[in-house]
């Protein structure tokens, strides 16, 4: 049997504890059993039961005061990351092995771990060892997804990850429940989740000033556009329907439910033998 994870990663405050939490309590509620384990070792706070938590294995706090390592923040979560990849059996002991696993990770915020350090790379190849099907999720927040150039920032993010891990992604856009219709930039998350990127460039070509750098990102621009490569997903946490077609989006990328058992579809109630159309139809017209 097949098991399923999500690695839920993003910049620091996008909402990847949050998403945890919410889907944890949305699985609840539709009797789906999902699982958290917290991988960051900075987390100070979240509101969600966890199944493992790699504070146990090491902390940066611990790590930063340690005389001999003399790290700051940043570096001092780095370390960490590294010695998690260098004792993954603490991982699988905690995991230990439940038939249809399906496990979040969240994730720290340090964006260097998507973009060019092994550990995150490292840890998809041991889960895949341990037989999981591993989707990706980037989570991006939508208030900052109000003027181009933080957007294609955002984009090149998503993309980081995506070409680093090489593995299935959702992108999504996450706190759409802070976004009102009467907000101004409520209409541009809204183009930005499905991007004309050429389009967007000429609209907002006053914010991007430099003619040497406009160019470059016209290039960029028009090769996300050309390769489809990145869209968005709406996230928010209060819209449960929403919530649902996210999950719905990531159990496709990674098969979940392939191997469930198939239920036979009802029957259609019958139609009697005698109904004649053309009397419907003659009604219809009549009315
Ligand atoms: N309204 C609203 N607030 C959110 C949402 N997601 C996150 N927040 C708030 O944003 C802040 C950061 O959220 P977290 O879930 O801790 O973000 P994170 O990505 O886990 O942060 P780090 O682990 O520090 O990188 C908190 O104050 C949350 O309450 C959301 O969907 N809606
Ligand atoms: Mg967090």
């Amino acid at each position: 049997m097949p098991r399923y994870a999500q690695l839920v990663m993003g910049p620091a405050g996008s909402g990847k504890s949050t998403y945890c939490s919410t889907l944890i309590q949305h699985a609840e509620a539709i009797n789906r059993s999902v699982q958290v384990v917290n991988l960051d070792p900075a987390a100070e706070h979240f509101d969600y039961p966890v199944m493992a938590d790699i504070r146990e294995l090491i902390m940066v706090d611990d790590v930063m005061e340690d005389e001999s390592l003399r790290f700051g923040p940043n570096g001092g979560l780095v370390f960490c990351m590294e010695y998690f990849a260098n004792n993954f059996d603490w991982l699988e002991e905690s995991l230990g092995h439940v038939e249809d696993d399906y496990i979040l990770f969240d994730c720290p915020g340090q964006i260097e771990l998507y973009t060019h350090l092994p550990v995150m790379r490292q840890l998809v190849e041991q889960l895949q060892q341990w037989e999981f099907r591993v989707c990706g999720v980037f989570l991006v927040d939508s208030q900052f997804m109000v003027e181009t150039f933080k957007f294609i920032s955002g984009i090149m993010a998503a993309l980081s990850a995506m070409v680093s891990l090489e593995i299935p992604t959702v992108n999504i856009m996450s706190k759409m429940d802070l976004l009102s219709p009467k907000n101004s930039s409520f209409l541009y998350v809204y183009l930005y989740l499905d991007p004309d990127m050429y389009s967007m460039m000429e609209d907002n070509s006053v914010t991007i000033r430099s003619k040497k750098f406009k160019k470059l990102t016209k290039a960029i621009c028009g090769l996300i556009d050309d390769y489809s490569m990145v869209r968005f997903l709406p996230f928010d946490r209060t819209d449960e329907e929403g919530i649902n077609i996210v999950l719905q989006h990531i159990d496709f990328s990674i098969q979940y439910g392939e191997d469930l058992e198939f239920k036979e579809p009802k029957e259609p109630e019958e139609e009697p033998d005698n109904t004649n159309y053309d009397d419907l139809f003659q009604d219809k017209v009549e009315d």
